[in-house]
């Protein structure tokens, strides 16, 4: 797996650089995120969408939703800090919302298993933190940050959805608040997505990708932190924190390894 950047081709699958053009992206981005937060805030207040539900198809969809606004900034260098001030943004949101500067019970139900304000400056802080640290570190120049929000989002998220429907029975041997359907859904969910995302980049030409190395690595990477998210640690280590770092720490560690042939 290509995880640093030769990208010779990076400016392919940008829009060109204009004037004030990467400020309007993010724009752009920002009003996505502003939009798919109201959606859920309405659709969870009348009760259309379970408030659990919801609050993990936020989960679900921000991450990628966020990355797929990535090929609309330019190649410039200091693109990705443009791209970098819409989870900035939601950081703030999320902490003001948490501790009460904002009032605002509907999106916070939105946004919480429970309605409490002060849950949003836990998972959803952490979840937003990711999102920013993967778009300042990773970017578009590495595969890694591509599998750190995929296995939150597609990952994480896709666990609890289906581990609450499917995973009523079977549950992990280690740890009885989990199950194999949920696992398996994490695994299978995170790789896919990040499978998918780097398929995309490749194409974009942001990294030179032998597909068959980087669903190896991919898929190696997916396995670990399914198995670290299935311990029994997230109430003392949030699952946004282990799950990302795992995936980071490996991706850090597998580099050489995963080098394309
Ligand atoms: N591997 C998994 C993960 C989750 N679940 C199901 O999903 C529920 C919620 O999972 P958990 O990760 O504990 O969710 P939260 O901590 O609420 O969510 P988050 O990770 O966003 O903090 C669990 O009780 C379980 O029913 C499962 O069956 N198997
Ligand atoms: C409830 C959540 C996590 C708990 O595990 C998710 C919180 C989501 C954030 C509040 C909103 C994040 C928005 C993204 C940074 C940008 C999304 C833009 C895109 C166009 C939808």
């Amino acid at each position: 797996m290509q995880t640093q950047s030769t990208c010779p081709t990076c400016s392919k699958g940008t829009l060109p650089s204009k004037e004030g053009g990467e400020l309007q992206r993010t724009v752009v981005a920002a009003a996505g995120a502003i939009a798919l937060v109201k959606i859920f805030r309405a659709l969870s207040s009348r009760g259309i969408v379970d408030q659990k539900l919801s609050r993990k198809l936020v989960h679900i969809l921000a991450g990628p939703g966020f990355a797929l606004c990535w090929p609309l900034f330019s190649t410039e260098p200091n693109a990705r800090y443009f791209a970098a001030i819409v989870p900035f943004l939601n950081l703030l949101r999320v902490v003001a919302l948490g501790t009460g500067v904002i009032d605002d019970p509907k999106t916070v139900n939105a946004m919480s298993r429970e309605g409490d304000r002060a849950e949003l400056l836990r998972g959803p802080l952490y979840y937003v933190l990711v999102l920013l640290g993967a778009t300042l570190v990773y970017w578009r120049e590495s595969p890694v940050g591509v599998a750190v929000f995929s296995l939150m989002c597609g990952g994480d998220g896709l666990a609890d959805i289906v581990g609450r429907r499917l995973g009523k029975t079977h549950k992990l041997p280690w740890n009885a608040s989990k199950s194999w359907a949920g696992s398996g859904a994490m695994f299978l969910g995170g790789s896919a997505m990040a499978i998918a995302f780097v398929a995309l980049f490749c194409t974009l030409g942001y990294f030179e990708c032998d597909m068959a190395v980087m669903a190896t690595g991919i898929a190696a990477i997916a396995f670990i932190a399914t198995l670290i998210e299935s311990l029994p640690i997230n109430q003392k280590l949030d699952d946004n924190i282990s799950v990302p770092g795992v995936v980071a720490l490996l991706g850090f560690l597998l580099r050489k390894a995963l080098i394309a042939a």
